[in-house]
């Protein structure tokens, strides 16, 4: 029995958040779920469970009496800010909340109140349009860490982890066409370091097996395709060597995600977002967990975005959020006996 709850943020709720946090509770016993409690308005989720005709007992609480509550009704934390139930139906209204939710999230970690933090899916662009300053929650927490923890490192790495690959964008939520000239050496370099520390760390890996993607067809064909594999990425991963990383690189992507190639490394780092989320997504899109490496503390989300096509449907699938639930538990036992 873990000593701390999950804190666990309710993110967009016009999404699916809601729906997938309360069928992963109806799950708690068979997936041998950790104890976790939901940070958002309890008004609001019983409404939305209504709606959605789950049969799901919630329960006010402080964090405290979380893992005495855990096993009759879902806990929900109280933020004090009331949100309107409208499934699929984006609102400004909404975003502070929603943010609250996350920030709040972390502080009971940093209290000591919560073990670690999953967060579930927000809609990026409606936090834009409320003056959300932040590309997504991996930013936002490296911002909060760096706050909130003035003395831990807080490099906040996003990683793609599913059962059979695991991948890293290098740059992340940026246009395509900015990707060539926003990558730099540096920024490979500063990535892998994280990502081999976090692996053995958190992952127990004596020595992570990096393969590092090109940028271009056939990792730049010599030039004939583009320099940058041979300008920045190959001299990144010529670094990486010099320090004991184990990186391989820059290796065409087109044939880096078969079966036989997943084989023979623990983590792609590639070169934007889509070269590291496509794969991963389609390989096992319910099973993938997004994890923050780099952060003083323990952050899970699952896989997918909101889903508001599907919000009011009921169909919404609750597994990448056990694997969220699961994988953090896990996380936070290693972080608690270290
Ligand atoms: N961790 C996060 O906060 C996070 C992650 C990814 C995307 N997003 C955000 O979500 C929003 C929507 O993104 P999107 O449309 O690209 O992706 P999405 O994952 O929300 O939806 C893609 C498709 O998959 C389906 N789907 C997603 N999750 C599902 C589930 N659990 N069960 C059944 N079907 C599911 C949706 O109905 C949709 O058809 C964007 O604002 C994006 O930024 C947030
Ligand atoms: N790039 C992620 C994805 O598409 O799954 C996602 O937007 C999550 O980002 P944050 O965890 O930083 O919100």
């Amino acid at each position: 029995m873990p000593r701390l709850p999950l804190a666990l943020s309710i993110g967009e709720p016009a999404g699916i958040g809601a729906e997938i946090i309360a069928k992963a509770w109806l799950l708690r016993r068979e997936k041998e779920l950790p104890p976790f409690y939901v940070l958002g308005d309890p008004t609001f989720v019983e409404s939305r469970l209504g709606r959605l005709g789950l049969d799901v007992p919630i329960v006010s609480v402080v964090p405290e009496v979380v893992l005495g509550a855990f096993a009759e009704a879902l806990p929900v934390f109280d933020l004090g800010q009331p949100i309107e139930d409208r499934p699929g139906e984006l609102s400004g209204a909404t975003a502070a909340a929603t943010i609250a939710a996350i920030e709040t999230a972390v502080r009971h970690v940093r209290d000591g109140r919560a073990s670690g933090i999953v967060t579930a899916p927000i809609q990026k662009s409606n936090l834009y349009a409320a003056g959300f300053k932040f590309p997504g929650h991996t930013e936002f927490l490296g911002e909060l860490a760096r706050q909130l923890w003035p003395h831990a490192p807080h490099e906040p790495v996003m990683m793609l982890a599913g059962p059979e690959l695991a991948t890293v964008p290098v740059t992340v939520h940026i246009a395509l066409k900015d990707v060539p000239e926003m990558l730099t050496g540096e920024m490979i370099v500063e990535t892998g370091r994280i990502v081999d520390r976090e692996m053995k760390a958190k992952f127990g890996l004596a020595r992570p097996r990096l393969a590092v993607a090109g940028i271009n067809p056939h990792a730049g064909e010599g030039g004939a395709m583009g320099r940058e594999d041979m300008d920045i990425v190959a001299p990144a991963v010529a670094r990486l060597r010099a320090e004991g990383i184990d990186a391989r690189g820059p290796l065409p992507s087109d044939t880096l995600f078969h079966a036989a190639a997943r084989k023979t490394y623990d983590v792609v780092l590639a070169m934007y977002h889509d070269q590291a989320l496509i794969p991963v997504k389609t390989i096992a899109f319910d099973e993938t967990v997004n994890v923050t490496l780099g952060l003083p503390f323990v952050r899970t989300s699952p896989d997918h975005g909101t889903a508001l096509d599907i919000a009011s449907e009921g169909k919404a699938d609750p597994s990448s959020l056990t694997a969220a639930l699961r994988m953090a538990g896990r996380m936070a036992a290693v972080r608690g006996a270290a």
